[in-house]
């Protein structure tokens, strides 16, 4: 968590607002519009997902008979509920969890990132704070999102209310990204020093997070089901706000209430490929040996009820609406965009080329060959859901502005020293590439958002651009590529414009990945 925190200022705002466009005056102050637009989409979709809104459509309380209903299941409170919790997200998803259940809550642990209270306080964001006699215990820990004593304080105060609960009781948990680094528990003799090496050196390597969190589950008391475990025979029920491309929730904060179905063969793939089974502390390969002749196997969860209470795609569809409701032909894209940051802008500043065809009128146009190599480029991506054909169908006879939506994870080959994050980098980088080409008669802006508020060490969300970015930015004697070949993003945008050009909403209280925003408007 950067040490500088912001905080999201009230998402309510004006209501969004269809344009209305006109002659070249118009059009050069559209631009502007466009990009207001784009800010407020940005801000619904971050709405859909904030701890508040979610915590209410998943949990309902009839405060008569006491029944708690989480999707199609009710479950009966007679002072006999408990709460726990771990993750960036999980003080405000606490604080809305501890409004709605009220006096039914007997007790609760949480763990959440260091500093994330006196930036909530600072910033005034009540809703997302615990009031003054909660009975929700709080610990903050994991610095720079990794575990550390603190965490390991919080990890084992949360075992210990696990471990003490009864068959009549029912315990709720509140799970959201960055949940593992908060959330250590080694399994002796693993220390906490050897967890945090063993997980860096992988990362650094290029492990993903499903890599990772194989790792950390076999490693851990309370990951990959063992806090469903520790909890048995109580209930448990655990909402899940979801970090993690697909939403897999074996994954998401290494899955504590989910079984893990990874063997110790497993483990030992991944720890070859990344050149470490060689260098592994004698106290790992213990644990390893150990897991391999557990006759117990797996944890077994059929005691829990996981559900996703918040994602990406959730996200997404908040974002559609609002932009059918502003006049545009509105499609998710993706869920799922993922891979290299070179190529995902690529392929955005084709789609433009390929899109903006098919909406204005025969000029330029674009030929079969960049059709065909839009297609080459999301085969190259893999990505899984991606509604290509689909989007450019409906787009084909749209006679409107289009506005296409995706979400996901790109990632970033650190090369320089810059200050950058991958959302800037990405708006900064399908900006160089819209400039390259002639777009006919069309508007065209493409905004790239971390949910979280956060883009990379920086104070920015993300960032938008237009095709003028380029020549733009030279009159004013900035160099987009000199910028890119440093990952330094933040500093180009800073200087661009005035700034005027980064998105800041201050930290959001969510995270449900980036979000991806092209609208193209037909002059
Ligand atoms: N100078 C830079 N330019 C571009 N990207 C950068 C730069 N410095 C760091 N990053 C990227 O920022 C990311 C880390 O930032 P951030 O904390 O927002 O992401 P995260 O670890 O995925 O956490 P979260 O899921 O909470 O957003 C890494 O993917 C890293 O590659
Ligand atoms: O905590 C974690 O493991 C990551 O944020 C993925 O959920």
């Amino acid at each position: 968590m950067a040490a500088a925190l912001q905080i999201l200022p009230r998402l309510a705002r004006a209501p969004l607002r269809p344009l209305f466009l006109g002659g070249p005056v118009a059009r050069l102050a559209s631009g502007m519009a466009l990009a207001e637009q784009a800010r407020q989409l940005f801000e619904s979709t971050v709405g859909a997902v904030l701890p508040g809104p979610m915590l209410h459509r998943a949990l309902s309380l009839d405060l008569d008979s006491g029944q708690l209903k989480v999707r199609d299941r009710s479950f009966q409170l007679r002072q006999n509920l408990y709460l726990v919790g771990f993750g960036k997200a999980v003080l405000g998803m606490a604080a809305a969890a501890e409004e709605l259940l009220g006096q039914h809550l007997v007790q609760g642990v949480i763990s959440v990132p260091k500093g994330i209270r006196a930036a909530m306080e600072h910033a005034g964001k009540q809703e997302m704070l615990l009031k003054p006699h909660s009975r929700i215990q709080v610990f903050e820990g994991a610095e720079d999102n990794l575990p550390d004593r603190d965490a390991l304080r919080a990890a084992l105060a949360i075992r210990q209310l696990a471990e003490g609960l009864t068959a009549d009781d029912l315990l709720l948990v509140l799970i959201s990204g960055g949940g593992s680094a908060l959330l250590p528990a080694p399994i002796p003799p693993v220390t906490l020093e050897e967890k945090q090496t063993l997980t860096k050196l992988l990362a650094a390597r290029g492990a993903n997070i499903q890599e990772l969190n194989t790792i950390r589950k076999a490693l851990s008391q309370l990951k990959g089901g063992g806090l469903a475990q520790a909890a048995y025979p109580a209930q448990v029920v655990s909402l899940i706000l979801s970090d993690v491309v697909g939403d897999p929730m074996e994954v998401i904060a290494s899955g504590p209430t989910v079984a893990s179905v990874h063997s110790v063969q497993d483990c030992l793939h991944i720890l070859n490929r990344y050149g470490l089974r060689a260098a592994l502390p004698r106290s790992v390969k213990t644990v390893l040996a150990r897991a391999d002749s557990d006759p117990h196997g797996p944890h077994s969860c059929g005691h829990v009820l996981n559900v996703i209470i918040g994602s990406n795609a959730l996200a997404l569809a908040e974002a559609q609406r609002q932009a059918e409701a502003l006049g545009y032909r509105a499609m998710v894209l993706s869920t799922a965009m993922q891979g290299d940051v070179k190529s995902v802008a690529q392929f955005y500043a084709l789609l433009v080329r390929v899109v903006g065809a098919h909406l204005t009128p025969p000029g330029p146009g674009t030929s079969v060959e960049e059709d065909e190599q839009l297609y080459e480029l999301a085969a190259k991506l893999q990505l899984p859901d991606l509604q290509l054909k689909e989007a450019l169908e409906a787009v084909a006879g749209a006679g409107s502005p289009v506005c296409l939506l995706a979400g996901g994870e790109p990632t970033v080959q650190l090369q320089g020293s810059g200050k950058g994050g991958r959302n800037q980098e990405l708006a900064l980088r399908v900006g160089a590439e819209l400039g390259q080409w002639p777009l006919g008669p069309i508007d065209v802006l493409f905004l790239s958002g971390g949910t979280d508020g956060q883009d990379g060490p920086t104070e920015a969300a993300g960032a938008w651009v237009t095709p003028e970015l380029a020549s733009q930015a030279t009159t004013e004697g900035l160099d987009v590529a000199t910028f890119l070949a440093h990952n330094d993003s933040h500093t180009f945008f800073s200087r661009f414009q005035g700034g005027a050009h980064l998105l800041h909403t201050g930290l959001t209280g969510t995270n449900v990945m980036d979000a991806h925003i092209l609208f193209l408007r037909p002059w």
